[in-house]
């Protein structure tokens, strides 16, 4: 084999950091002079000072993730092009921009994804680079144009050489990025465009996460001034799965994204609690958005007719019956408002009423003529009563101003308008909030409203100044550009300059930042915002959302800019949606796109027969996904009586083969467990970089393990409604060797 390509590779891969090490010197310079100037404390001089900042540290986020695998592709056209494809792009300090590496994104490297015998797409070569930090340590060239003779030695026999190797390597308990391996069919999905409801559906190790999280990063370098303002939200089942799945957008240079549970998406609250199957499900179900709405109603309430409610006040009582009540009950809920925000429309009517009546009585005459007073004097008593505090309080009795949390743990404590078994199954006086509160406070929230038009109002103004003030430093700052960083289309000369500042913060984010206190990023600034219209959702296990944290979602997305990603026969949780169709129809009726992925990357070809045959058992005509490897190692399965010190023992056994391994047994089982595998990370938030971890089938949701134990595969089975898919979920999660550990 000849060394010459790979010493020529290495030159320019050599070349290539050097430019990089400039260019991150260049930006970490930049921000740290910003940061250092000492500036003149006005609103100009901290707005240019921001421009720098934001400039330098996005370029520096990219510029951190292009150190690993900066270039791993290269491109040789039939035309004579000549292109390397790398995790980000960089350009020549030449007067021509010269592009040195296409950022793998960029439409022009696509031929390194897509590109086959068949159709070559013009590329006579595709070369795969493998580097160790600045290295190259091995090449890989697939000849797409047979009349092409030459050769440099490094022709592989088998055109997946590379993505078998990655898929073979060992796993460290962090997902990493794909994009040196990205197959044809998850290429086409991860560029889809971005508009409307795409679901991805696939089975287990199909790449549907990994998809989804390139497909942000894809979003993000193609609609970065859109996303960058609105943030992109990643919604994934647990903790631990963001976790593993954390490290990769920054590894592809992205960092304006926010990670959330749905237990975590109503700021403010923590979900610590748990409920039960049985409550999750009612707490879930689409039903409770109309239990709700007739709860807060129950809190708009008219006395009875024979029981008034009497304010005393000077000018003799002041009277709040059953009619007048009605009557402006009514004309508030007219307004279709929220209840906070149609109460105004309750007072003032019922301050108008009583205003009538005091007239009616003092200014009465007694020979029935028109009453003796004016408007002015009637003005002047609606006011002495509209000061009154006992009315307010009266009033508040009728039609109280509600805040969401009181509410729900009120409804919680005596829930109304559900079966008596739902109800029973929900009901709970104090106590943390669950996962399934969240959604319930984010209806209440939404049927509530806050009244904040005053403050709202004051802060449009002064947004408004601030938008017109940074508009005209951007200006500035976009004509004095210096930086060649290369993000796009090669060709497209004006649009190469993506992250300078007017596309890493535009005039409105930027005039946002310009409030000393408020220093945060979108992602930040969503994070902390109930009203907050993403730019686009990620959804990852989404066939285990219920119908309330759809509501929920679909909120935080009003241009329905989404992708859901999910497998039906994984369903785990209660009160996760049986279809599609169901959970979409209310929201997008049928414009929504599917696409599937059929081609098992994780779990090879003997594992999966043994996963397979566990839900043939119940549907005999399910077809998994085809694996893309075997690896000749077939899983064990023994009987034990003391199925604790046989886990142990085999946990010992393989920890000689090296790699993550996992032990996934019923809740049950964990403590006698946990005592058994010492070092073993288990509990709420595991540590998934640990050689040993013990999880429940749930927690498995999502992760991969070079080894895993199943323990008592048929108590997995028994222990939820969804008890088969717990167990599938299971048995899907090892990329090498996978053993099961029965009580006898
Ligand atoms: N094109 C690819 N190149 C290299 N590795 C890949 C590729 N596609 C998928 N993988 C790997 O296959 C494994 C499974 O992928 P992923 O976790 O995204 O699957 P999934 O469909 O979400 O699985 P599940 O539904 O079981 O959680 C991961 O290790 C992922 O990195």
């Amino acid at each position: 084999m000849s060394t010459e390509p790979i010493r020529d590779e290495q030159k320019f891969i050599t070349s290539l950091y050097a430019r990089l090490d400039d260019l991150r010197d260049r930006a970490e310079e930049a921000v740290a002079q910003a940061l250092r100037a000492p500036g003149t404390g006005s609103a100009q001089s901290r707005l240019e000072r921001d421009v720098l900042v934001a400039e330098g540290s996005g370029l520096l986020a990219a510029f951190n993730a292009g150190e690993t695998g900066l270039c791993f592709g290269r491109l040789v056209f039939k035309d004579g092009r000549d292109h390397h494809i790398g995790r980000i792009g960089l350009r020549e300090d030449d007067p021509a921009r010269t592009p040195l590496v296409l950022d793998w994104r960029a439409d022009a490297a696509r031929p390194f994804y897509l590109a086959t015998g068949h159709e070559p797409m013009g590329l006579t070569r595709r070369r795969h680079l493998t580097t160790k930090g600045r290295e190259v340590v091995s090449l890989h060239d697939e000849v797409l144009d047979l009349a092409d003779r030459t050769r440099t030695g490094h022709e592989g026999r088998d055109a997946d050489e590379v993505l078998l190797a990655a898929l073979d390597a060992a796993r460290t308990g962090r997902m990493h990025d794909i994009v040196q391996t990205i197959q044809a069919e998850q290429d086409a999905i991860i560029r889809t465009p971005h508009q409307g409801v795409l679901v991805v559906e696939g089975g287990p190790g199909t790449g549907k996460t990994a998809v989804a999280l390139h497909r942000a990063a894809y979003l993000l370098y193609a609609h970065r001034e859109q996303l960058a303002r609105r943030a992109v939200l990643i919604v994934g089942p647990n903790p631990a799965f963001l976790g593993y799945i954390g490290d990769v957008l920054p590894s592809l240079g992205e960092t304006g994204v926010l990670l959330a549970t749905p237990g975590e998406l109503y700021p403010g609250v923590r979900a610590t609690g748990t409920d039960t199957p049985r409550a999750a499900a009612v707490k879930g179900d689409a039903r409770m958005a109309g239990a709700l709405a007739l709860a807060v109603r129950d809190r708009q309430r008219v006395p009875d007719r024979d029981a008034p409610l009497v304010v005393p006040h000077d000018d003799g009582d002041l009277v709040i019956d059953h009619d007048m009540t009605l009557d402006a009950r009514n004309r508030a809920r007219e307004t279709a408002l929220p209840h906070n925000l149609a109460r105004p429309h309750f007072v003032f009517r019922i301050l108008d009423a009583l205003a009538e009546q005091l007239a009616d009585r003092i200014g009465a005459d007694p020979y029935g003529g028109p009453n003796f007073l004016g408007p002015d004097d009637v003005a002047l008593l609606a006011k002495g009563i509209a000061a009154n505090p006992d009315v307010h309080d009266a009033i508040g009795t009728l039609w109280p101003e509600l805040d969401p949390e009181e509410f729900l743990a009120g409804y919680l404590a005596d829930p109304a308008h559900l079966p008596a078994e739902d109800a029973a199954a929900i009901r709970r006086d104090g106590g943390d909030w669950t996962p399934g509160d969240v959604p319930l406070l984010d209806e209440a929230a939404e049927l509530l409203g806050r009244d904040d038009s005053a403050e709202r109002a004051l802060q449009e103004a002064e947004r408004q100044r601030r938008v017109q003030y940074a508009q005209g430093v951007l200006d500035v700052s976009f004509a004095s550009r210096t930086y060649e960083f290369e993000d796009k289309e090669e060709l497209d000369e004006d649009a190469s300059e993506v992250l300078s500042a007017h596309d890493i913060i535009d005039a409105e984010r930027f005039a946002e930042r310009q409030e000393e206190a408020d220093h945060r990023t979108a992602a930040e600034r969503a994070a902390a915002d109930r009203t907050w219209a993403f730019g686009h959702i990620v959804v990852d296990e989404a066939q285990e959302l219920s119908a309330m944290q759809w509501r929920l979602l679909m909120r935080r997305s009003p241009t329905r800019s989404m992708t859901l990603v999910g497998d039906p026969a994984q369903t785990g949780d209660p009160a996760g949606v049986g279809s599609w169709e169901e959970i979409l129809a209310p929201y997008v009726e049928d414009r929504w796109r599917h696409v599937r992925l059929g081609v098992n990357y994780r779990t090879p070809a003997e594992i999966m027969a043994v996963a397979a045959a566990v839900r043939r058992a119940d549907d005999p005509g399910f077809e998994p996904p085809g694996s893309v490897r075997s690896t000749g190692t077939e899983p064990w399965d023994r009987t034990a009586g003391d199925p604790v010190a046989a886990v142990a023992e085999a946990v010992a056994a393989e920890a000689r083969e090296g790699g993550r391994l996992a032990v996934i047994a019923p809740p049950a089982l964990h403590p006698a467990l946990a005592g058994a595998l010492p070092a073993a990370s288990h509990g709420p938030a595991p540590d998934l970089t640990r050689p040993v971890v013990l999880l429940d089938p749930r927690q498995a949701k999502g992760l991969e393990f070079d080894t895993v134990l199943v323990v008592d595969p048929d108590g997995i089975r028994a222990g939820s409604p969804h008890g088969v898919n717990d167990l599938y979920v299971a048995l899907t999660r090892a990329t090498q060797r996978l053993g099961i550990v029965r009580p006898a």
